[in-house]
């Protein structure tokens, strides 16, 4: 076969086993990729086939959103749809909202989707396709996904500048082809330029902009508004001197952070100022969507290169005004869209997209680049004209979960909660908000309140671990727990906003610390260990090889890379109604050795679960890496996230996908210590520690012989360990089972205790498995705790007793 063949049979292969995508999606996606890719597989093949996976979704999204938006413009007079695409999620290299994307149209005037090109180079954004009834005029502003985070522009010559500036050109024309120079001047074309003129300082008030929009609606002039390259900066064409931006009030606006200056050019010390086209826009979409209510989006920028956006939203007059919590409408908005666009990277947020604005703004701009330094501001004004001082805190966030992104009448901006008298300007600079001040203004009566950002010079400073504090008492989350260890990025995401960042290091891999008698030496591998006569993959051989024989002459696995069901179900099944003869139960237990008048205290050994193996072929062995008989050696595949648990069991761990009954999600990584070394850590830590993390490997402890105190091993992972430290217990029906595989040493002191599912599991559904622990053993090295697993089968009989009280 083909390398490229093959390639491709193995992205399908994986795509089935990790998402159940079908064979021909994943072709498709591929194909499609690899295009754009310049047919780098790497990139393709990276985080188990992220950015594959994304297409497809992104692809599925794509083609529910053209159903709905035809099934709209047949149904009634619909107008206005501000729609933000493309989050381009896979890892760092499509990271963030690339387009900002409007769509304005109706039965009578159809605007094409305008994508306003973040990407200021030759990033490739989504494929949007062809509405029905549009002209279209200029293909090449619609860009192919994915769309790659936007590069950092050089400062460029004064013509590049003035190129990327006109890419963000926006140009109408009528559907006699007449150009109209921008949406502004389409506004004000013909009588109403006279009749009302447009000053600076003067607003266009509402019945004026609504009665020039029903004359357009009327005049059934189908319209196609569209990105054009190549024309006179748009910072000109756009605002001249004595033009005011629509929607702009500026007896309501905020007095604005000193020394930024508008899209126009103009200082906006005193007030908020700058109309670019995007306002326009925007405030053509509120008007049309809201009847009443106006919003403007805008965005200026300062000499030192910050740059900020202001949304001022304006709405119908009404007594009381709700002043919703920003922090809860952006989170709202987040949720929204994460649901509705099957967002999963944890990193998307509303911030982050301001920020991306600015960033893509400034660069266009060719502005100041010294990020680092940049002071930060978000500041918001509501303005009550109604007039009342008091002003009610509600929190916006409610019910979200019953919301969907409307494409009909609501913004990506603005939302319903918003519904009230109220009119918000939103000035964001890069950056990640720290505190909020709110206060109203005696003249102006707007409530104010003004975040103020940790500044990244701050942070810089600080030692190693108070920066990771630092990051996380300002961050909800981290985007990669594992630091780059694993194969994967396994986010970390404070949902609360209240837990303290875990301190611990990330390893992969096992370590030794001290006594462990852990070596790896292939002198110890025997022939019969080992299959050094094999080619291939194994499990594609008609007779299984030696590596099977752990496993009665049976691999464990399935070519699909899951644990076959037969032998999944025992090992559920010991772990979960054990029978006596399912343990072992020691002449002289590892446990009891703990004392240091070993031997000399006569305990009982409370018995160890005695567990199947499964083998895995390795270094010795003939056959090919890529062998379907390792799995565990390959590491993490499945995209999990770190989270704080609601139930107060603190971090716990999920998976972003669904998984398949059989997946190998991770192993247990840790220290290797013996008992006594684990018994003396215990006694240090003497309780102090809310969560406690060792294991003890003691799955084949009764096979043969006495063991000797370095022999008698287990894993701590209370200072290194990977992300199962963070999988949280569950008395017998968890949805993980641990399985012991040997890898690299045929003897079973030590091996490698890996989770794998046992049954299908709901993506985002927190991970669990069953410690085992019994919550009476107070002497058991795993310290037992008050268990809310939450489980019918819950083994807690103190909790019973407690809740009893
Ligand atoms: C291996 S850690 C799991 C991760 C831990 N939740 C964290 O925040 O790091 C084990 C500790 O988590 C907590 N824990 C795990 N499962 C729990 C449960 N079902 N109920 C209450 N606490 C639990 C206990 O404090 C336990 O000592």
């Amino acid at each position: 076969m083909a390398a490229s063949e093959e390639r491709m049979a193995r992205a399908c292969a994986a795509m089935e086993s990790l998402y159940g995508t079908p064979a021909k999606a994943v072709r498709n996606a591929v194909k499609q990729l690899l295009k754009v890719y310049n047919n780098k597989w790497d990139f393709i093949e990276d985080n188990n086939y992220n950015v594959v996976f994304e297409y497809v979704q992104e692809d599925i999204k794509d083609q529910e959103d053209k159903n709905a938006k035809l099934k709209r413009i047949e149904s009634d007079d619909e107008i206005d749809i501000l729609g933000l695409r493309n989050y381009g999620t896979s890892g760092s290299k499509a990271k963030g909202l690339n387009n900002l994307q409007i769509q304005v149209y109706d039965q009578n005037v159809k605007v094409k989707d305008q994508v306003i090109e973040l990407c200021s180079d030759d990033d490739e954004g989504p494929d949007i396709p062809p509405k029905r009834g549009w002209r279209e005029i200029k293909e090449e502003s619609v860009q192919p996904y994915p769309c790659k985070r936007p590069k950092t522009s050089n400062s460029g010559t004064a013509k590049d500048k003035e190129k990327e500036a006109d890419d963000l050109q926006i140009q109408v024309y009528d559907q006699s082809g007449k150009f109209r120079n921008n949406i502004e001047s389409w506004f004000r074309s013909d009588d109403e330029q006279e009749e009302v003129p447009m000053k600076r300082n003067e607003t266009r008030n509402l019945t004026q902009r609504r009665a020039l929009l029903t004359d357009i609606v009327s005049s059934k002039n189908e319209l196609t508004l569209y990105e054009e390259d190549q024309r006179q900066p748009f910072l000109e064409s756009i605002s001249s001197d004595n033009e005011t931006p629509i929607a702009v009030n500026h007896q309501d606006c905020p007095e604005t952070l000193p020394g930024f200056v508008s899209s126009s050019g103009k200082n906006t010390n005193s007030k908020l100022e700058g109309s670019i086209l995007e306002s326009k826009i925007l405030d053509l979409r509120g008007e049309c969507s809201h009847n009443s209510e106006t919003s403007q989006f805008d965005i200026v920028s300062s000499d030192n290169g910050a740059v900020k956006i202001s949304l001022l939203y304006n709405s119908s007059r009404k007594a009381n005004l709700d002043r919703p919590n920003l922090k809860a409408v952006t989170k709202r908005v987040e949720n929204k869209y994460r649901k509705f666009y099957g967002i999963t990277d944890p990193d998307f947020s509303v911030m982050k997209l301001m920020e991306d604005i600015c960033k893509c703004f400034s660069e266009i701009a060719g502005g100041n680049k010294g990020g680092s330094e940049r002071v930060t501001q978000i500041s918001s004004t509501y303005n009550n004209s109604g007039g009342q001082d008091n002003v009610n805190t509600k929190d916006a966030c409610q019910d979200s979960s019953s919301m969907q992104p409307s494409h009909t009448n609501e913004s990506a901006l603005t939302s319903n909660t918003f519904d009230k008298e109220t009119q918000i300007s939103q000035v964001v600079t890069l950056d990640v908000p720290s505190h909020v001040n709110g206060c109203i203004d005696r003249h102006t009566r707007n409530f104010c309140f003004v975040t103020e950002m940790e500044t990244k010079v701050i942070i810089n400073k600080a030692s190693n671990s108070s920066r990771l504090k630092a990051v996380m008492k300002h961050r909800n989350h981290l985007s990669d727990i594992t630091r780059g260890e694993e194969n994967v990025q396994i986010p970390l995401l404070n949902d609360n906003g209240a837990k303290e960042l875990p301190k611990f290091f990330y390893i992969s891999k096992n370590v030794a610390f001290k006594d462990a008698y852990v070596t790896f030496s292939l002198a110890r591998i025997s022939d019969e260990n080992c299959c050094s006569q094999c080619i291939g993959d194994c499990l594609s051989s008609e007779l299984p090889c030696a590596c099977a024989g752990e496993t009665r002459g049976e691999f464990a696995y399935t070519p699909g890379g899951l644990v076959k069901e037969t032998f999944l179900d025992e090992a559920i099944t010991m772990s979960q109604k054990p029978k006596k003869h399912h343990f072992y139960y020691c002449q002289y237990c590892p446990l009891e050795n703990n004392t240091l008048e070993k031997y000399k205290r006569k305990r009982s050994c409370k018995g160890h679960l005695m567990r199947k193996f499964i083998k895995e072929c390795w270094n010795k062995c003939g056959c090919n890496k890529k062998c379907g008989n390792r799995v565990v050696q390959r590491g993490i595949t499945a995209t999990l996230q770190v989270f704080s648990t609601p139930e107060g069991k603190g971090w716990g761990l999920r998976s972003v996908h669904a998984l398949k009954k059989g997946t190998f999600v991770c192993e247990y990584v840790g220290e290797i210590v013996t008992n006594q070394e684990l018994h003396l850590r215990n006694k240090k830590r003497s309780g102090k520690e809310e969560h406690t993390y060792p294991v003890l490997l003691d799955a084949d402890w009764g096979s043969e012989r006495v063991l000797k105190d370095e022999e008698a091993l287990c894993l701590d992972a209370t200072k290194y360990g990977n992300c199962a430290r963070f999988i949280n217990h569950r008395c017998v029906d968890a949805n993980l089972v641990e399985i012991p595989v040997e890898i690299e040493t045929p003897d079973h002191h030590y091996y490698h205790l890996a989770f794998f599912t046992t049954r299908n599991v709901e993506p985002m559904e927190e991970l669990t498995w069953d410690y085992g622990i019994q919550f009476d053993d107070k002497n058991h090295p795993i310290r037992a705790f008050n268990c809310t697993c939450g489980s019918k089968f819950c083994r807690d009989q103190e909790k019973s007793s407690r809740a009893r009280a």
